[in-house]
C-alpha cells in the first residue's frame, strides 16, 4: 500500500533573475515500512523535496498524500530529523524527550514510561538528566531521534540526520536506526549526499538530478542487511551510483562556474 504518494510535484522558487526550478514533475509511490533516501548532489532538490512532504513548504503544482490524506502542512503523522541537533538546550535530556508528549497532553505517569521505554531503546538511561551541552554530537543526534520517536509519528523524514558525525558514530548511528525501523515499521525518507550511507541504510534509492531536480535513477537494493561495505554487490553498486551522482555532480560544477548558483 502507497504510503507516501507524490504526484506530478513541481516546486519553483521566484528569484531577482527569473526562477530556480528545484523540483519538476517528481512521481513517486513510497510503501509503507519501506526505507527510502534521496541522493544527489548539493542543489539537487532533496531538501525542498523532504520539506514538501513534511508539509513545510507546498509545492507549486502537484500534490502529496501521506496515509491517503493530502499534505497542506506539518502533522503529527510525519516526525521530521535535521542535521542541527534541533534540541532545547535549557531542557535535559528526559524533557527534551518528554516535551512532545507534554504538548499532546498525555498524563504524567504515560510519559514518564515512554521516555524511559525510548532512553532505553536508545541506549541513553544514564544521560537522562544532562543537557545537550555535555553530550557529543552522536548522543545529541540519539535525542533528536528519540524525541520523534516519542510522537509516534508513522513516518520520519530526516535531513542528513547524520552528516555531521565522525564515521564511526555515523556507522552505529545508522546500525541503531535500522533496529528501530525493523522493530517499529516506519516508513523512512532518508536524506543524504552519501552514497554508501545511502546503500547501507535503504530499500529504495531515487537519485535526483541537478536543476531542474528530477527523479534520474529509482534503484532497489536486494542485499540482505547487515550490509558489508567491503562486498562485491555493495561495490558494484557504489560504482554504479557514483557514475550517477558524478553527472549530476558535474552539472553543478558548471553552472558555478557560469555564476548561476551559489549552492
Ligand atoms: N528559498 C529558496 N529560494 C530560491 N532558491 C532556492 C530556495 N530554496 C532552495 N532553492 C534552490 O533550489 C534548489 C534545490 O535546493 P535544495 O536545498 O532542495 O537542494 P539539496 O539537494 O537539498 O541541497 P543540499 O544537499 O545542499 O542541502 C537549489 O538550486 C537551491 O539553490
Amino acid at each position: 500500500m502507497a504510503d507516501i504518494l507524490i504526484d506530478h510535484v513541481h516546486k519553483r522558487f521566484p528569484i531577482p533573475e527569473g526562477e530556480v526550478v528545484a523540483l519538476k514533475d517528481i512521481n513517486l509511490d513510497i510503501a509503507q515500512g519501506e526505507f527510502v533516501c534521496l541522493l544527489g548532489p548539493s542543489g539537487c532538490g532533496k531538501s525542498t523535496l523532504l520539506n514538501a512532504i513534511a508539509g513545510f513548504s507546498n509545492p507549486t503544482d502537484g500534490t502529496i498524500t501521506v496515509g491517503g490524506k493530502a499534505v497542506t502542512g506539518p502533522g503529527p503523522d510525519r516526525g521530521m530529523v535535521f542535521q542541527e541537533y534541533a534540541l532545547f538546550p535549557w531542557m535535559t535530556v528526559a524533557k527534551n524527550i518528554r516535551f512532545g508528549l507534554e504538548i499532546k497532553g498525555m498524563a504524567n505517569d504515560a510519559a514518564d514510561a515512554r521516555v524511559t521505554e525510548l532512553l532505553d531503546m536508545l541506549g541513553m538511561r544514564e544521560f537522562a538528566n544532562r543537557f545537550p551541552k555535555d553530550l557529543s554530537g552522536g548522543m545529541r543526534q540519539r535525542v533528536a531521534i528519540a524525541r520523534v520517536l516519542a510522537l509516534d509519528s508513522p513516518v520520519l523524514l530526516m535531513d542528513e540526520p547524520f552528516g555531521a558525525l565522525d564515521a564511526l558514530t555515523r556507522r552505529s548511528l545508522q546500525d541503531e536506526l535500522l533496529k528501530i525501523w525493523s522493530r517499529l515499521g516506519k516508513t523512512i525518507v532518508f536524506v543524504t549526499h552519501s552514497i554508501e550511507e545511502a546503500i547501507y541504510l535503504a530499500d529504495r534509492i531515487i537519485v535526483l538530478t541537478y536543476r531542474p531536480g528530477t527523479v534520474k535513477s529509482d534503484v532497489r537494493v536486494e542485499m540482505a542487511r547487515p550490509r558489508d561495505a567491503a562486498s562485491p554487490e555493495f561495490n558494484a553498486l557504489k560504482r554504479e551510483l557514483s557514475r550517477l551522482v558524478t553527472e549530476e555532480q558535474q552539472r553543478h560544477e558548471a553552472a558555478e562556474r557560469a555564476g548561476l548558483t551559489t549552492d
